[in-house]
């Protein structure tokens, strides 16, 4: 199974942005973190941002849209240049028409769930996402404590997405580092967003390796993974 490490740009200098891309060479996605102020009580960058960003790196563009009216926002980060687009099911309204409007401007769809919000209502909705994103914190900061009570919801839901033989990506987002990521790779992960622990580390494309190294090993070892 392959696996993935998405570097999340928030814990990166804002006024490097550019160069903070390529300090991540390497990495599959890059993390963009898209808040409002009001789906979460922080403010990051908008559409502008991700079009410069989209321009400065090869490296496809992973938008994590933590902002309210999801519906109306979402398929302008397509527009943007962000090569997948992740919306959360407690914004959107409608999420089905807004994962196909996605998909049919050309990026993958992804639903996010905040810690509190179960999977269970979606099922069957995962047919027509190409990623879902488990939140491992309370959206709206990097650097914060991975919240393990969500391993039951990530183990549930990759049972989900095997019951139904899906190929959509699970990512985890959100105190993923060396100390955690194995135990997200166990419980049926593969996309790891890393923020803090990839840009705090003294070399950010070594960090990215490393993890790399650690979920590949974990994953060949899970019991999900052998089973396929
Ligand atoms: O979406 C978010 C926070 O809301 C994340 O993408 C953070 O940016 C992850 O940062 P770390 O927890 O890895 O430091
Ligand atoms: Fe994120």
């Amino acid at each position: 199974m392959a696996v993935q490490i998405n570097p999340s740009i928030l814990s990166a200098d804002f006024a490097r942005l550019a160069e903070e891309t390529k300090a991540v060479e390497g990495a599959d996605w890059l993390h963009v973190d898209v808040m409002d102020n009001h789906f979460v009580p922080n403010l990051t960058l908008g559409v502008p941002v991700v079009e410069s960003l989209a321009r400065a790196t090869e490296t496809p563009l992973d938008c994590h849209l933590m902002i309210e009216n999801a519906d109306r926002w979402a398929p302008q980060y397509v527009e943007a240049g962000a090569g997948s687009v992740t919306f959360h099911a407690e914004a959107a309204a409608a999420p089905v028409r807004l994962a196909r409007e996605i998909r049919a401007k050309g990026a993958r769809a992804s639903m996010a769930l905040k810690p509190a919000t179960p999977i269970e209502p979606y099922e069957d909705l995962l047919p027509e996402l190409d990623m879902v994103l488990i939140m491992t914190v309370e959206p709206g900061f990097g650097g914060q404590s991975f919240l393990d009570i969500m391993l039951p919801k990530i183990r549930r839901t990759r049972e989900l997405i095997t019951k139904h033989g899906l190929e959509l990506w699970l990512q985890v987002d959100g105190g993923v580092s060396a100390s955690t990521i194995e135990r997200c790779a166990d419980a049926g992960a593969d996309v790891f967003v890393a923020g803090s622990a990839v840009y705090g580390a003294e070399d950010p494309a070594e960090a990215v390796r490393a993890l790399r190294a650690q979920a590949r090993s974990a994953t060949a070892t899970a019991a999900w993974a052998c089973a396929h």
